[in-house]
């Protein structure tokens, strides 16, 4: 892509890592010996930011990729809207059943994936994607990537296949 534009993004949302396990997968081995407990299986929040970059080897007749404001239109359903304040869920949780039953309440984001970083960017990518193809405008404007940070130190970036 000649050229590309960077919009960004902000949402609170709690979830669970529900698959985190720190003794298993390829990281293990690189563990001390002491295994810590999985402190992401539990329920916590995250002040996340979301870096959208779409690009185009063309400018449009206004010398843009495409307006930011058009960015941020086309997102404001699944961020401010959907997962803002929201509980982000994996229906494939065990708690899930639990979740819903009691707290079918409250404002949750059901997801098909254990919600990680790399897996809402992923989700984020998508959505936007798709957006743009309803629109009749992927022939000429590409989603690059979608970087989240999950925490001061953490990010996880997604750049389609
Ligand atoms: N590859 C990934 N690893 C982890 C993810 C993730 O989405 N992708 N998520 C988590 C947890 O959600 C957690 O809240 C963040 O973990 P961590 O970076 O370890 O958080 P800390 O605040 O403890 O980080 P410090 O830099 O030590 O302060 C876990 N892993």
């Amino acid at each position: 892509m000649r050229y590309e534009i960077t919009k960004r993004f902000k949402f609170e949302a709690g979830h669970r890592v529900w698959k985190q396990n720190l003794s298993s997968g390829k990281g293990a081995k690189l563990m001390a010996d002491e295994i810590p407990p999985n402190p992401c299986i539990n329920i916590h929040g995250h002040s996340y930011k979301v870096e959208v970059t779409v690009g185009s080897d063309k400018l449009n007749e206004q010398e843009m990729v495409i307006d930011f404001y058009h960015i941020k239109s086309a997102l404001k359903d699944l961020i401010d809207n959907q997962l803002d304040h929201s509980f982000i869920i994996d229906k494939n949780d065990p708690l899930f059943p639990k979740f819903k039953e009691n707290f079918g309440f409250l404002k949750l984001t059901v997801v098909d994936f254990c919600p990680t970083a790399e897996a809402l960017a992923k989700y984020i990518y998508d959505f936007l994607e798709d957006k743009l193809r309803e629109a009749g405008l992927l022939d000429e404007i590409k989603v690059v990537s979608v970087t989240i940070w999950e925490t001061e130190t953490g990010k996880a970036v997604y750049k389609g296949k």
